[in-house]
Order: C-alpha cells, then structure tokens, then sequence
C-alpha cells in the first residue's frame, strides 16, 4: 500500500464513520423526538454480511479477499446503494455507508431502503482482467444477497459502469435464459449499451452542481466568478467542476489521493482531465498549477469547498483552516460531528451529503424504472427530471431548516426518519 493511502486509511480509521452517522442520527432523533421503537430499529442495520473468497490471480497465485454488504433498512423499498474497492472498506464503513444510503433515498422521496457494500483493496494493485474475476467472484459470492427487487448497487469510490456491466452479467448468467433479461436492473449506473441511463455517469456531480446553485438562489448569489476548491477528482469531482466552470465559477484547487494542486488563476477542468486520464487518471505532476502539501488543501481561499472523495476529511483537526462559507459534500460522510459543529458556529454553510449527492440515486432510480419498464430515456429528459426531483428536495429541506431554525443537516435528517417513522406507524405495529 503506498504511503499516500496508508494515511488515509489512518485517517478514516482514527475516529469511525459509523459513529459519526450514529451521532448525526440521534441528534435528529431527539429533534423530532423518534418513537423509541423505531428508533431501536433504525439505530442497527437488518442484515450485515462479511464475504471471504478466493480468487486466481495471473501469476496463478489464488488470494482470499474479503468483501462486504451491509442491508441497513427496507422500510420503504428494496435496499439501495453503491459498491466501493477501497483499502479502507471494512464492516464500520459499510454500516455507516449503508445507513447514510436509507437516509439518502427517504429524503428523495425514493422507493428505496439504504445498503452499502464493497471490497477491501486498493484496485490499482490489480490488472483489468484481475478486477474482472474478482468483481464476477464476488457476484457469485453475494448470491441471492443481492436481486433486482431485493438489493441494488450501484458504483462508488473505485468501481464504475464497467464493474456494473461485470456484476449484471455475472448475477443474470445464473438465472434461466427466459429470466436473464429480467434480472437486468439488478444493479444501476451500467454502461448506455448495456441498459445503463443516459447521464448516469454525471447525475451525482450535477447535481452537486444544482445544489449549490438553488443554495446560491436562497442567498441571492451568482455563481459568476466565485472560487472553488474540490477534494477527489473522480466522477463525482469532475463532474461538479465541469458544472460549475460552465455557470462561469473558477475552480482553483483539487486534491486527488496523489496530490494536491493550486492556482488562484483558475484551473482548466477539461485541460486537468485531459491530463490526469493520460497520466493514470492522478492529477499529480500537472504543470499548469502548483503543488500543495497534502494537509494545506482545506486552507486554500475559496468560496466554496467540494469535498468528493472519502469520508472524515473535515474534522476538529481542520475545520477552522476552511476559508469557504459554503461546503457542498460531494462524498458521503466528509464531515464530522465535531467538525461540522466548528464550522456552524463560524456561520460557514453545509449542503449535507444526503441531499448534496442525492443526484446519483435519483437517476439511479431513472435506471432502475427503465430497465423494469423496457424504456429508453433521453439526457435531456433524464436531466430535466433530475433538477425538478432535486429542486423539490432541495425546498424541502432548506425551508425545514428555517422553520425549525436547526441546520441543513439536521432538517435533511428529520424530513428522512420521519418518512421511515411514518411507514412503520402507517403499519400499525407502534403505538
Ligand atoms: N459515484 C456516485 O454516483 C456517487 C458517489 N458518492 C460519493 O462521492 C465520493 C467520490 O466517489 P466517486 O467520485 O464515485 O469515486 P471515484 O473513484 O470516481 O473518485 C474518487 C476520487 O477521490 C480521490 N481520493 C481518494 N481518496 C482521497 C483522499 N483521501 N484525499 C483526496 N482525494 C482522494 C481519488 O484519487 C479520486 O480522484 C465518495 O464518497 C462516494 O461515496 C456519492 C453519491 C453517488
Ligand atoms: O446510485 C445508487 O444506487 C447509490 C449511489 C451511492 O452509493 C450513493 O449515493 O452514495
């Protein structure tokens, strides 16, 4: 594991992620003052699964990899959520992922629960055809774990259309012939060719996008001109860039897992593609910026900070160097209690990630809705329906959060349980 990762692991491990959701949901539990009921049974995930299995490697070689998949709700639809390779996928951060997930899809109003899941590795360790045998063994593995009506991921931090395309073709080759085209909707965010979405690949980064700009409408603000900073240049980073440089914003920091770059200038985003696809998808070595410490990224000045890429990258530790009023969390779990509570008190504004990133499993859901239905929608139908869904949970939560006079978090939160909580009472099995 190189040096640049092992700090990272360091980092997400020193204070868990589970804990920091956990906080996040009790606080909004007392605010809305939860049925003690269900607040036992959200308070745990359903079903947590730890998967070990083999897998040869090209030298021959067999290695045993361990794989998770954490159900946490299914109140209100099948369990929903991505699949992340990362050295740092264990059973806390798939519990937390999964719980953020049930969260996430009540907001939006989906027909969703919440689940998260993924291997522990660092994929760039792994040839293609490596990753391919390892992402179909881990399909098998998962079993009936996972099925369209059931259990749906998705991509995440490492995995994208290609490993979709892997699992929906491992998971249908095991049903009859007469079933396969069935089961097509067993995961989201596929490639178009292979029943994927028109504009899956940007929804999660657009929306970003559009979060911060209805943020910017309630504040009489235009985005003209204002600075960004965005921590992980992968699909969620690039495609919030690409949004907010074309609105006329200047991105003028980035920090990858390699590197950390600057120019107060301005940044190209599609020069920096260009460049990080021809150098191994790293931003790292790009002349036209310079190069930063690793620990400096928060500080650089900005009006608005985008972290997308791990979680517990803003805490107590570096919460007061953030020189942005507004953090629009790209990745889940940014943030943590404390620091989140450092930044509130300075007046410093979060669009929290269940609502921020939420533009991703809504046209997830397009995806899913496709498949079922035998449909074919076009990018312009996909993103018009992706800005009005987002712009209604957007109001939803901005005017919670005014009327209550609580944060966006909290308000993003609340509106979530209070679905679930319903459902459950609608039930009849809670006093
Ligand atoms: N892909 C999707 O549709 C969605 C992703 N998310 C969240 O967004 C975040 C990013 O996901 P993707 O863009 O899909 O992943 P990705 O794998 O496409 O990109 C991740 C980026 O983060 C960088 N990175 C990793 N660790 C880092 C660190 N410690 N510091 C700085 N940069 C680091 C990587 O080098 C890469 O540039 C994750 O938290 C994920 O859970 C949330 C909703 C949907
Ligand atoms: O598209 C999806 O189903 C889920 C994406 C995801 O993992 C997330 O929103 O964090």
């Amino acid at each position: 594991m190189n040096k640049r990762i092992i700090e990272m692991v360091t980092k997400e491990k020193k204070k868990g992620m589970f804990e920091n959701v956990i906080q996040q949901f009790n606080t909004a539990a007392d605010q809305i003052n939860l049925n003690p009921n269900i607040r036992k049974i959200l308070s745990i995930s359903n079903n947590e699964l730890i998967i070990r299995f083999p897998v040869k490697m090209d030298n021959g070689d067999v290695e045993i990899f361990t794989g998770y998949r954490v159900q946490h709700n299914n109140a209100l639809g099948p369990y929903k959520g991505g699949l992340r390779y990362h050295p740092t996928v264990d059973i806390d951060a798939a519990k937390a992922l999964a719980m953020w997930m049930t969260w996430k899809t009540s907001l939006a109003g989906l027909p969703y629960g919440g689940a998260k899941g993924g291997i522990q590795i660092d994929p760039s360790k792994y040839s293609q055809a490596e990753l391919e045998r390892i992402t179909r063994r881990f399909t098998y593995a998962l079993g009936e774990n996972i099925g369209p009506e059931h259990d749906i991921p998705a991509p995440d931090v490492n995995t994208n259309q290609q490993t979709m395309a892997w699992i929906a073709d491992t998971y249908m080759s095991t049903k009859a012939p007469s079933e396969r085209s069935k089961n097509q909707h067993v995961v989201t965010g596929k490639p178009v060719g292979s029943g994927g979405l028109e504009g899956r690949d940007r929804a999660t980064g657009y929306g970003v996008f559009l979060n911060i700009k209805f943020w910017a409408e309630k504040n009489n603000l235009n985005l003209s001109g204002k600075k960004f900073i965005v921590q992980g240049f992968g699909n969620v980073g690039y495609w919030a860039a690409y949004f907010l440089e074309k609105e006329g914003a200047h991105l003028v920091g980035v920090q990858d897992a390699y590197a950390t770059i600057s120019n107060e200038e301005g940044i190209d985003v599609e020069d920096l593609l260009n460049y990080s696809k021809s150098n191994d998808g790293m931003i790292k070595g790009y002349t036209k910026a310079s190069t930063l410490l690793q620990d400096q990224f928060f500080e650089i000045s900005a009006d608005i900070c985008i972290p997308a890429a791990l979680g517990n990258q803003i805490t107590d530790e570096n919460a007061d160097k953030i020189k942005a009023y507004l953090i629009a969390e790209g990745a889940n779990g940014p943030t943590n209690y404390e620091g989140e509570q450092m930044l509130l008190a300075r007046g410093v504004q979060i669009i929290p990630d269940v609502l921020c990133n939420s533009g991703g499993v809504i046209a997830s859901y397009f995806e899913w809705l496709q498949n079922r239905n035998g449909e074919l929608w076009l990018l312009d139908e996909v993103l018009e329906k992706l800005e009005k869904k987002l712009r209604t949970v957007f109001e939803n939560v901005w005017d919670t959060s005014q009327e209550r006079n609580i944060s966006m978090r909290n308000a993003a939160f609340s509106i979530a349980i209070e679905r679930i909580e319903r459902a459950y009472i609608q039930r009849g099995i809670f006093p």
